[in-house]
């Protein structure tokens, strides 16, 4: 047997797990005599196995809360002067990364008085560096300024400015490639939702990305419901786990496990502090993407909900 380590698998697979190392080991049943050659040699493979696992799974909750302020077509000099100012003086949790989406004309204005820990975000740029296209701005222009995000596929771009999914796609491969970290939002509208389509429409919106986005490590995906946009109507922290969970599991069917266990998935729609710290208990929420409530003191709330 002591040849054969495969031969003997009656091994007590219970985890021992170091609060230092987070390293498990695999736990020999309690033997009256020292364990064989071949008894250490299952144990080591089955360690080596779980810790595999293990780390996969610690690289799940290892995913960096994530808040972003999508201050949309909102804010003048003196107005924004005051959020920077409050966002500069306050405590801002360390383990959330935060991003404030800022109207392009006034990004660099934001970006030279909010603390450099501070993401800034462009709120849309289009899918090409440059040329005839008469308003827009591209990521280069973004990065030009100091920006080093952009949110796109927000629904109000979708249902306003009537951009596709393939657009998106496009934007988010483009800014991808420019070096912009992008948040990628996707959601349902409430008659989708009502004809029992939410799974249906964030996989399609999720798939269009997917044909464009190869490396997702620079990604952010915010989930946003339609109908809690703007409304008052947050979902609640299980109608959002419920989507979320899908998301992940959607990733891992369509993506990779890795990529659906590194992948931090916002949620957005009417997020405040009232509803920030229940929402972000929920295992697969990783942050928020705020509108109204990010233009207002409570934004510092709502990034330290973890604490
Ligand atoms: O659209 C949103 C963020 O992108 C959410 O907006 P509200 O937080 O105002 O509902």
């Amino acid at each position: 047997m002591d040849n054969n380590p495969s031969a003997d698998i009656s091994v007590d697979l219970r985890l021992s797990v170091s609060s230092k190392a987070h390293k498990p080991t695999a736990v020999f049943p309690k033997l009256s005599k020292r364990p064989s050659e071949g008894q250490k040699k299952v144990s080591k493979l089955l360690s080596e196995i779980l810790y595999a696992n293990f780390s996969t799974n610690s690289k799940m909750s290892a995913r960096k809360f994530c808040v972003g302020g999508n201050w949309k077509m909102n804010g003048d000099q003196k107005s924004i002067a005051e959020i920077c100012k409050t966002l500069s003086g306050a405590a801002l949790d360390p383990n959330t990364e935060v991003v404030i989406g800022c109207p392009a004309i006034y990004l660099m204005y934001a970006r030279n008085l909010l603390p450099c820990t501070v993401g800034v975000a462009g709120q849309n740029a289009y899918k090409v560096a440059k040329g005839a296209f008469t308003g827009e701005i591209s990521p280069s222009m973004l990065k030009d300024i100091g920006a080093d995000w952009v949110i796109l596929g927000h629904s109000e771009r979708r249902a306003i400015f009537n951009e596709s999914d393939e657009l998106i796609a496009e934007k988010a491969e483009h800014a991808l490639a420019e070096g912009l970290k992008v948040i990628a939002c996707i959601g349902e509208t409430l008659d989708e939702r009502e004809a029992g389509k939410t799974n249906e429409v964030v996989a399609r919106q999720m798939c269009a990305y997917a044909k464009k986005v190869r490396d997702w490590t620079n990604v952010v995906v915010a989930y946003e419901p339609v109908w809690a946009i703007g409304t008052g109507k947050t979902a609640t922290p299980e109608q959002a786990q419920e989507v979320h969970a899908f998301l992940r599991q959607w990733l891992t069917d369509n993506i990779s496990k890795e990529v659906s266990a590194a992948l931090r998935i916002q949620y957005g729609g009417s997020v405040t502090a009232a509803n920030a710290k229940e929402l972000a208990k929920k295992p697969d929420i990783d942050g928020f993407l705020v509108g109204g409530a990010s233009l207002k003191p409570e934004f510092v709330d709502i990034i330290n909900a973890r604490q």
